[in-house]
């Protein structure tokens, strides 16, 4: 039994990295990361799908040597060239001297750059060529900006097999199974959102694009650079990638707020209570001194309703809860049920930033409340009010 084949002569052989705190050095990773790379063999060339992270090359080197012993690899098909795939290559070139670099011109140009690789390296492809392997061929299409703009996926029409490069990858490490059918998948979905939501979120249109290009393909396997293998949850791992991409969410609400003494935090559980109260089950509160990012974004991305609260902080919007309405909008969050409240001591400024904000993201606010000091009972009916109004707007869509 060899517990590398995916397919007769198609190969994983990515690794696991359980070491890095944070994936780009931003996002949490509790459960670790897998780097995803494949090998295809075909009856007279032998291809390798994408590279690992630089740190886990001793394990990458000995899992290819498992599969194809002495032999040369051909080539080597880059359908992403960030670091975390792209950094086993200039090894992969030292090893195995014969191999032809695969990529777009715009792949060509950043290898260039990245790693001072000569001309005589180099295969072009563009959108819809093909490679042949004897009794395999690798067909190319091209994805820009699935996250970046070089970004393509391959596909082996013997295997219906799909290289999808970033597209349809989650966090955490792969835990003995690689293919979903050797695995309890169930914990990997969560994960998914936040990959989703954290890395690619804001190019949901061009994702549309890419699952519009391959739509006709068959497709057994689903094989991208972090994460299981989709073979018999395919449809799910689709069905989470396309509704994330035109920002359909869930039913639920997250409520974000900032609070320096427990005032804003006060309104923030009255609302959640409130909203429970209206049978909503899904309730997310951050505390965005507190939670990290990654997780506040994940969750204003799945469920369909917003709430932000904030104090007013020298006549702004508290600074964490700042930054996360930024990388909200440099997600350019859409289609969402939102509302905002907020609170002062002698001069209110919080809530008009929130409206300000929510006009240039063209988000409409459903309700707001703007708290002087401490809750009062005037409080208290806004806060029911406000959660009313948002279940009112949710119900109805
Ligand atoms: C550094 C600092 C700056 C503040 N700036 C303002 C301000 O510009 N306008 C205002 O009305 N209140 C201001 N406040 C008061 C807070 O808005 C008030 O403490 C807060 O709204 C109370 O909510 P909390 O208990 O949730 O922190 C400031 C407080 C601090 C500590």
């Amino acid at each position: 039994m060899n517990i590398r084949e995916i397919t007769e002569d198609v190969f994983y052989v990515g690794v696991n990295d359980r070491t890095t705190d944070r994936f780009e050095n931003l996002w949490p990773l509790p459960y670790g990361v897998s780097y995803n790379s494949y090998i295809v063999k075909g009856s007279e060339k032998i291809a390798l799908i994408d590279t690992v992270e630089i740190g886990t090359i001793r394990d990458y080197i000995r899992a290819i040597e498992s599969q194809i012993g002495d032999a040369q690899i051909d080539y080597l098909v880059i359908n992403h060239m960030e670091p975390d795939h792209s950094g086993g290559i200039p090894s992969i070139l030292e090893h195995y001297p014969m191999a032809k670099l695969v990529g777009n011109r715009q792949t060509i140009s950043m290898v260039k750059g990245y790693y001072h690789i000569e001309d005589d390296r180099f295969i072009e492809v563009g959108d819809g060529a093909e490679l042949n392997l004897g009794n395999k061929n690798l067909k190319f299409y091209l994805t820009p900006m699935v996250h970046w703009p070089e970004t393509m996926m391959t596909y082996v029409e013997e295997d219906c097999i799909l290289f999808t490069g970033d597209a349809l990858g989650t966090f955490g490490a792969l835990n003995g199974g690689v293919i979903d059918t050797e695995m309890n998948t169930d914990w990997y979905w969560d994960e998914m959102y936040r990959y989703y939501s954290n890395i690619v979120g804001k190019y949901g249109r061009f994702v549309q694009k890419a699952l519009a290009k391959v739509s006709g393909l068959d497709i057994k396997y689903v094989c991208s650079t972090h994460g299981p293998i989709w073979h018999e949850n395919i449809g799910k791992a689709l069905d989470i990638y396309n509704r994330l991409s035109q920002y359909e969410s869930e039913p639920g609400v997250t409520i974000i707020y900032g609070s320096m003494y427990g005032n804003t935090a006060e309104v923030a559980e009255e609302i959640g209570r409130q909203l429970a109260a209206r049978g909503v089950k899904n309730i997310k509160i951050h505390n965005a001194s507190k939670s990290n990012m990654s997780y506040m974004i994940s969750d204003a991305f799945r469920y369909e309703g917003l709430i932000v609260g904030s104090p007013t902080y020298s006549m702004q919007i508290f600074p964490p809860v700042e930054q996360f309405l930024i990388a909200m909008s440099t997600r350019e969050i859409k289609n969402k049920v939102f509302a905002t409240f907020s609170s002062f001591t002698w001069a209110s400024a919080a809530s008009g930033k929130m409206k300000e904000y929510a006009e240039k993201m063209k988000l409409d606010i459903v309700d707001s409340l703007d708290m002087k000091q401490s809750a009062t009972q005037f409080t208290f009916e806004d806060a029911a009010r406000l959660a009313e109004n948002v279940v009112a707007v949710l119900t109805k869509r």
